[in-house]
């Protein structure tokens, strides 16, 4: 149990008609679901419901205060404060004792990129038998133990009680994704960035953010919060080859390892040969170059080798080290996923969901394509609706058929997605077919050997979200299955 007061000891000021000095927690909520006796219940105002709407049902679930933006009638102490969402960040870490300085912990934001990334570095630290915590889009692993996730970041009380089970575990580092939405929404406020990485930014997200502007400063707040402490080993980590990394960078006090493949840089590759299983490149690094031979497919690839390295050098870990687990790594589930089989045509399953990857991974495909390529491209639902004609119009340029279908439609009307995503399509090369698993039996079936089957956009997931039902859905099985058929 913890003193309530203690809790509190930061935050600048609150009211309360009751004394609370006796009070003990054992535990915080933002969800009444999840409330239990001895618990603090914080009311957060959401974007789709009002927490303090639930205080009463917490109350009910054992909570012994509530901390909400206004007076609400309950028979337990409320204390009142300006912006709940404001303070979550600070009261959680404060109630698990600020668990992220105990160990490194490395954030990696950009557009595209995070995930594999994360994964890259994570395999790097584990090739020198250092004990991991990572959270992102795929999961959260902490010591090989998985965990869902809802969110890519997970809310400020979720990431501090993890970055306390990380303390527990004694893991030798943390690394997570850190998204645009997160960084908006102070979700890592509190988070004791060590190493903080930027891999690039293109559209995305506008439904949320309205401007590139408003992402990018969202992006740069990453590295403000790697602050200005110069007795601990802290780095920024920029791809400089992106033209918002002036921006990013001056948001930073710590030194910056830069890399690139356009230009030289702490960290760049030369001698980059794009193969049709693989990358060859030299990577040059600040203490000696490394002959890269990767299973890692593309340009784009390339960078988010680079980005990994960088951070392992930051991390102390050797050039070998690098060296071995770029030689050796299959990358991550849905990114650039070959599907085997023996047909004769490739099949590839990608996380390409933006305009900027969606043409990366066609690019790459086109470059080792001797056949023709089918690309599989829909656009999810209750998001960014300004990024839907730009990805149909980059299907259609790289593709030689584009079939349009559903990806996560969510609450809108799979057949309306499909109508922004060909508003201003220039190619008339695509078909419609809103049912995704006919859309991916229809490419399988067209494709002759030496072609490519892109199935784009859905990469790891399992399911496929069509208005409030979760279905199971799984790219890379149903491609088995039509394959095996
Ligand atoms: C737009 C957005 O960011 N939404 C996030 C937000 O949800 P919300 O504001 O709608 O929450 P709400 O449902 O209104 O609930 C408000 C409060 O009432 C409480 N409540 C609610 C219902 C109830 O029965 N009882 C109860 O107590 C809730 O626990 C909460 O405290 O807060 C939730 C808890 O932190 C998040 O899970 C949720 O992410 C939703 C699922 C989402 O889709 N977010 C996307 C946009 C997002 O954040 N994506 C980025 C990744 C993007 C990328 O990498 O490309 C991410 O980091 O995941
Ligand atoms: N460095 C990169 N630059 C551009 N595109 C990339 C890059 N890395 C990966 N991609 C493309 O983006 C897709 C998503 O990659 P990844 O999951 O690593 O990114 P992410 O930033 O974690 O995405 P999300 O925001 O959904 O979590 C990949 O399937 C690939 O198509
Ligand atoms: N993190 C991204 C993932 C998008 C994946 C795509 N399959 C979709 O559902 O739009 C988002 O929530 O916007
Ligand atoms: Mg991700």
């Amino acid at each position: 149990m913890q003193k309530l007061t203690e809790i509190l000891r930061k935050v600048p000021s609150y009211t309360c008609k009751d004394s609370i000095d006796h009070i003990e927690v054992n535990g915080i909520e933002m969800d009444h679901r999840k409330v239990k006796n001895n618990h603090i219940f914080i009311c957060i105002k959401g974007y789709t419901v009002d927490g303090h709407d639930y205080a009463e049902l917490a109350v009910e679930n054992g909570a012994v205060v509530v901390i909400a933006e206004r007076q609400l009638q309950l028979n337990v102490p409320v204390i009142v404060v300006g912006n709940t969402s404001k303070l979550l960040p600070l009261i959680a870490a404060t109630y698990y004792q600020n668990p992220s300085r105990h160990f490194p912990l490395i954030g990696v934001t950009g557009t595209n990129g995070k995930t594999t990334v994360t994964h890259l570095i994570d395999e790097m630290f584990q090739a020198t038998n250092k004990k991991t915590g990572i959270i992102g889009t795929i999961e959260m692993r902490i010591n090989n133990k998985v965990t869902e996730v809802k969110n890519t970041t997970p809310d400020s009380l979720f990431l501090q009680e993890s970055f306390e089970k990380m303390r527990l575990e004694a893991v030798d580092v943390g690394i997570m994704e850190v998204s645009s939405h997160a960084l908006d929404q102070g979700r890592v406020n509190g988070a004791d960035f060590d190493i903080a990485i930027f891999t690039n930014l293109t559209q995305d997200h506008l439904d949320y953010h309205k401007t590139m502007d408003h992402y990018l400063f969202a992006k740069s707040l990453l590295f403000a919060q790697l602050g200005n402490d110069y007795t601990t080993n802290k780095y920024a980590v920029i791809n400089i080859d992106d033209e918002n990394s002036a921006f990013v960078s001056r948001a930073t006090a710590q030194p910056i390892i830069t890399y690139a493949i356009n230009q030289k840089a702490d960290f760049y590759a030369t001698n980059i040969q794009l193969k049709s299983d693989g990358t060859d490149f030299i990577m040059h690094t600040p203490i000696g170059k490394i002959e890269i031979t990767s299973k890692l497919m593309g340009n784009f690839s390339i960078y988010n080798m680079l980005a990994a390295s960088a951070a392992a050098y930051c991390s102390n870990i050797e050039l070998d080290v690098i060296k071995h687990v770029l030689n050796h790594t299959s990358g991550v589930r849905g990114r650039f996923e070959p599907i085997l089989n023996d047909k004769g045509f490739g099949v590839i399953v990608d996380y390409a969901h933006t305009p900027d990857s969606l043409e990366n991974v066609l690019k790459t495909a086109k470059g080792f394509c001797n056949g023709k390529i089918f690309a599989i491209v829909g656009c999810g639902g209750d998001r960014d609706k300004t990024k839907r004609p730009l990805m149909a119009n980059v299907a259609c340029e790289y593709a030689d058929t584009a079939i349009f279908t559903s990806d996560n439609p969510r609450s809108e009307d799979p057949q309306a997605i499909i109508t922004d995503m060909i508003e201003d399509i220039k190619k008339e090369n695509y078909q419609v077919i809103i049912d995704r698993y006919k859309a991916i039996e229809q490419a399988i079936n067209q494709a002759k050997p030496n072609d490519i089957v892109l199935i784009a956009g859905k990469g790891h997931e399992t399911y496929q979200i069509i208005g409030d039902t979760v279905h199971d859905f799984d790219d890379a099985e149903v491609a088995r299955q039509l394959l095996n058929k």
